[in-house]
């Protein structure tokens, strides 16, 4: 059905640094299309960043359709006189084009405006999801995904918890997985890992741990800046996607990036995932499986207190025992504190299982704020109602 410009929903996204901001609305677009049915349109200024994770996407096009949703090239052509849909959405806190916040300023009806805020599990969000802030005529809403009942929740589509399942009760599926990417056939009683992080200074220590381990450790490592802590540990013919290194118990290898249905396959394959920033952290918990979050670094260390916010939230019903390593792992890890980081990986050994079982009961409990696009559809709803 063709649509009108003011039935759109829109969403602007600037790429910072990294896929995160790209990962977290491109997801987000295909579910309002593909599971409400409302017709998005995703502006973004990185086109050559968003094809990482959309190979399909076309950087030369000032505009294209993909899985439903219009993608736009948000880039100095930007028409002036363009007219925004009834929901804007700026994720991240990115600048809308001073253009549309002047149209928006003149219109009788304006869009109900949204600021979608990063995730964190830290309580003063609570207070803080769904305020408003008046610019001139118009009003701008914080709209905050987090843990908590008062959060707007979280990022998950309605069928991802029973495609995991269907994959993961099926041992073909990581079979196929390695058949596809062109990876060695999976050996009885390997520990399947995958790594997806920033530099870390600490990463050599948890190899070496592999290395001594007592079952064999399989390390799938997508190529990007993991690489750059192990140069000086892997020869440098073996950093880059198809590289191997086998020493000890430890197989690491390295593979090409490839779209978000396919790094969630990957996390859904591995028993132990090491994740980063804010859409790989969340996969990480929906894959249901043990994780490790290496968090994105801030100046000021504001990072240390959002880690240590979540590491709360998800320890809190495991035994003190577990509670203990688990929080030791996570921030060793983080803070490059390299001989707690070894304890608490030898530790964990121990309490695996337990680990295993929380780790699947965790998505549940991690809801508790709901499904952040059926939040974000009821709240502009609301507003649409209000000022109608
Ligand atoms: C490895 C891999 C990742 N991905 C996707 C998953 C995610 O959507 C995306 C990675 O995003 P993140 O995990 O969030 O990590 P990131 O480090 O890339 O992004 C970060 O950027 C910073 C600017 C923000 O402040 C952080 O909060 C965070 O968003 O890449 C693929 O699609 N295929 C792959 O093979």
């Amino acid at each position: 059905m063709p649509q009108t410009a003011s039935s759109y929903w829109d969403i602007f996204c600037t790429v910072v640094d990294n896929y995160g901001d790209i990962g977290v609305t491109w997801r987000l677009a295909r579910q309002l299309s593909n599971e409400y049915r409302l017709p998005v349109r995703l502006w973004v200024d990185d086109l050559a960043s968003f094809r990482r994770l959309c190979p399909q996407l076309d950087p030369a096009l000032a505009m294209q359709n993909i899985d439903n949703v219009l993608i736009g090239h948000w880039n100095a052509a930007f028409p002036a006189d363009w007219q925004p849909g009834h929901v804007v959405i700026e994720a991240f806190a990115c600048e809308l084009p001073a253009s549309v916040q002047h149209t928006m300023q003149h219109m009788a009806k304006p869009p109900v405006w949204l600021n979608l805020e990063y995730l964190t599990a830290e309580s003063w969000i609570d207070g803080c999801h769904g305020l408003s802030s008046r610019q001139q005529h118009l009003t701008k809403y914080f709209f905050f995904p987090g843990f908590s009942e008062k959060s707007g929740g979280l990022l998950c589509e309605n069928n991802l918890f029973a495609a995991r399942d269907h994959w993961q009760q099926q041992p073909g599926h990581r079979q196929q997985l390695c058949a596809d990417r062109g990876l060695r056939p999976p050996q009885d009683n390997e520990l399947f890992v995958s790594l997806f992080i920033y530099e870390n200074e600490v990463l050599p220590t948890l190899l070496e741990c592999w290395q001594h381990s007592a079952v064999p450790v399989r390390c799938l490592v997508p190529a990007g800046r993991a690489l750059n802590s192990l140069q000086g540990v892997l020869p440098d013919e073996v950093c880059q996607a198809g590289g191997c290194w086998q020493q000890g118990a430890l197989t690491l290898e390295i593979l090409p990036m490839t779209d978000q249905a396919g790094y969630d396959q990957l996390l859904w394959s591995c028993d132990f995932n090491i994740v980063r920033g804010e859409d790989s952290f969340l996969r990480a918990q929906w894959a249901a499986r043990p994780f490790l979050w290496h968090i994105y670094p801030q100046e000021d260390e504001a990072h240390l207190e959002k880690l240590q916010a979540f590491t709360e939230r998800y320890c809190r019903s495991m035994s003190p025992e577990l509670a203990a390593a688990v929080r030791t792992l996570f921030m060793s890890f983080n803070q490059a504190h390299r001989a707690e980081l070894k304890q608490s990986w030898f530790t964990l050994q121990a309490h695996w299982q337990e680990w295993q079982k929380q780790a699947q009961q965790w998505p549940q409990t991690a809801l508790a704020g709901g499904n952040l696009a059926s939040q974000l559809v009821q709240f502009a709803e609301k507003q649409l109602k209000c000022s109608a």
